[in-house]
């Protein structure tokens, strides 16, 4: 596990009695390689072993983005994502970290949050976002898709037309329609973000870490199940970025032109 003094891709902090991870990749748009996820990975449960931890909050370096999911111009320069400690793509087990850490995790959400950003922020636990945020998804134009929690926990946060529309149409949302849409549970001025996001995490201290716990796993449970449905997912997408037509959309981002999906129709 690379410990936080080896840390890259993020940053990690404790204030307080919060832990602030960081992912610190501004120049690609805090986008994550297979490095960033684990140290991610070792950052969420560095916060979960701290007792003097009781919360996280989850944010982007920059004001440009929160994270705009993998790194596609590494994916279409060498297929993949990188080196990582374990020769693992760890983005299934990251999503799980979040939804298992028995404490609250907030997103504060600095700017676009896209694709696997945008999933990132659906399963933390509350998200505050900056009135510059954006939100939205963009496998199908860069060949990916998650059709684990990405789609179905989405579907449970927005209800099924808005997390169809979100998928189908690839649109970018303002803050203000995140909120209408329930996705997002406070919009602030950017410069207020982290005291906002502080603001909800020094609350949280304040109370019972046991029934904290006991209340996460409890609304956790009942959508357990899609873990199972990531597990199916994640193996599909494993084969399909292998095809021609994944290759195509990741190329094609790397390159700044429109994909040509027509031969797979
Ligand atoms: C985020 C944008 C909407 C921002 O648009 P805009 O404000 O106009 O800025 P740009 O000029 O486009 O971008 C600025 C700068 O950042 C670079 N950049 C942005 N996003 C990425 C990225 N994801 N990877 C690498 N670099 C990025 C961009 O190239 C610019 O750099 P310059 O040097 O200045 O040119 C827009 O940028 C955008 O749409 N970005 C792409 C978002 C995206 O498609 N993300 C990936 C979605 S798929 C995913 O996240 C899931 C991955 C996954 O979980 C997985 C798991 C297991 C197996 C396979 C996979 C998989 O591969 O899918």
């Amino acid at each position: 596990m690379i410990r936080p003094q080896e840390f890259t891709d993020i940053t990690y902090e404790v204030e307080e009695s919060w832990a602030v991870v960081t992912i610190d990749r501004p120049e690609r748009y805090n986008s994550f390689r297979g490095r960033t996820v684990d140290e991610l990975l070792s950052a969420f449960k560095h916060a979960w072993a701290d007792s003097q931890v009781a919360c996280v909050i989850l944010t982007g370096a920059g004001d440009k983005a929160f994270c705009a999911g993998g790194d596609v111009k590494e994916r279409a320069e060498t297929g993949g994502y990188g080196e990582t400690e374990f020769g693992l793509f760890q983005i299934q087990q990251l999503h799980q970290t979040i939804r298992d850490i028995p404490k609250p995790v907030i997103a504060a959400v600095n700017g676009v949050a896209v694709g696997g950003g945008h999933v990132l922020h659906v399963l933390c636990d509350l998200s505050v976002a900056s009135e510059t945020a954006r939100f939205g998804q963009s496998g199908p134009r860069v060949g990916s898709f998650d059709a684990g929690f990405g789609s179905a926990y989405l579907a449970r946060v927005v209800g099924e037309k808005r997390a169809r529309q979100i998928w189908f149409l690839l649109d970018l949302y303002d803050a203000r329609t995140a909120e209408r849409w329930n996705l997002v549970n406070d919009v602030v001025p950017a410069e207020e973000l982290m005291d906002k996001a502080r603001e909800y995490a020094r609350k949280i201290s304040s109370y019972s870490p046991t029934a904290l716990r006991f209340l996460k796993h409890s609304f956790n449970a009942d959508s357990d199940h899609m873990q199972g449905l990531g597990n199916i997912a994640f193996a599909g997408l494993d084969l399909f970025v292998e095809t021609e037509e994944a290759k195509e959309g990741a190329n094609a981002f790397a390159e700044k032109r429109q994909p040509d999906f027509g031969p797979w129709r």
